[in-house]
């Protein structure tokens, strides 16, 4: 199957469904899931079937949309009183990527601009609108991987952490998208993959997708990362985001800011690649990032036949970590390109929506 032929996150209104390829099962087996409640759309999100921000944002969206679709609701206040639970259950998903919650807010801006209407036509107002926001996705990844272009050359050893590509997004990628793009246009670039513990998103879906687009690609322990940017194999650090504060401190899967400090000692430019959509205003700075901590066993037993720690070893087990703006060379996004300080570039890009 062509990388770009999967599908992350889509509506089947016809069946009632969000399917998704569940992400849990890559690289080995490619499974389509059709989820078909809030409850299994729930587990779907905190398990990482589907995952990345804007992906969690994406297939939220036309879940509650799909979810809305079977309510036989009498006017809009019970309408709106159903959207509102099946909207505040999915937030409660993951907390760290803002894009869960900005496409749950724009659905529910949507819902209230139309108080006077049917409910079928709140049924259609929620589709639109989910669509809208995969739509704006896609079209967002494509810009960002040519702004995220013109800052590489031809024949470059790039660095990345977990998974920003295709399956993070609704196509094509955020970090990953310049690679993709570098690979049509024949620049020729080697990439050196973090696994990424302890969910490996790096070994399972990064090595994954540049395999299938032909990319050539080194898969490296995190451990790694210093011996390969020693050697003078790096010439750029390229990783995703979930949630970008207002002074461009960067929340990433955890182990970011350890690279970002590697990339700083070697003077190799580290790049933020992510939509607009993930830079929240509202977050002064990165200490305000809520981070996410997961299930201990992820550490102690996810990829093992037997436990690789003793009995009730306390684990700490963060799923992200905050990135200082300082160690970030540029953010690039679907309007362009900030550099440090980020926050008079971020509003401008904020403002004009
Ligand atoms: C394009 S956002 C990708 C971003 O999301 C990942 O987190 P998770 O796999 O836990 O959803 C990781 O932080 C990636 O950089």
């Amino acid at each position: 199957m062509d990388l770009f032929t999967i599908v992350t996150a889509r509506a089947d209104y016809e069946q009632g469904a969000l399917v998704i390829i569940d992400q849990t099962q890559l690289p080995g087996r490619e499974v389509y899931l059709a989820l078909k409640t809030s409850e299994e759309i729930w587990e779907a999100i905190y398990l990482l079937k589907v995952r990345g921000a804007p992906a969690i944002g994406v297939a939220a969206a036309y879940g509650v949309a799909v979810c809305m679709q079977k309510v036989a609701a009498t006017g809009f206040d019970d309408f709106y009183r159903e959207f509102s639970r099946v909207k505040d259950y999915l937030a409660s998903s993951r907390p760290t990527a803002v894009n869960l919650f900005t496409a749950l807010e724009r659905l529910n801006r949507a819902l209230l601009k139309h108080q006077g209407v049917g409910v079928e036509i709140l049924k259609q107002v929620l589709r639109e609108e989910a669509e809208a926001i995969r739509k704006e996705d896609a079209e967002a990844c494509r810009k960002i991987g040519e702004h995220g272009l013109s800052l590489l050359k031809p024949g470059m050893g790039l660095l990345t952490h977990c998974n920003a590509g295709h399956l993070a997004v609704s196509e094509y990628g955020t970090a990953l998208a310049p690679i993709y793009l570098g690979q049509e246009q024949g620049f020729g670039f080697s990439v050196f993959v973090d696994e990424t513990r302890p969910l490996l998103q790096g070994a399972r879906l990064t090595a994954f997708e540049l395999q299938k687009a032909g990319v050539n690609v080194t898969l490296i322990c995190d451990n790694m990362a210093s011996s390969v940017m020693k050697q003078g194999w790096v010439q750029a650090v390229l990783v995703g985001c979930d949630r970008v504060a207002a002074n461009g401190d960067t929340a990433n899967k955890i182990g970011t800011s350890g690279v970002a400090v590697l990339a700083k000692y070697y003077g190799i430019p580290f790049y933020v690649l992510g939509p607009t959509s993930t830079i929240d205003m509202d977050c002064p700075t990165g200490k305000e990032i809520k981070i996410e901590e997961r299930d201990p066993a992820e550490v102690t037993e996810k990829w093992y036949d037997r436990r690789m720690a003793p009995e009730g070893i306390h684990v700490y087990n963060p799923a992200f970590d905050v990135t200082p703006a300082e160690l970030i060379t540029a953010i690039i996004t679907e309007k362009g390109i900030a550099y440090f300080p980020f926050n008079d570039t971020f509003r401008e890009w904020k403002k004009n929506k």
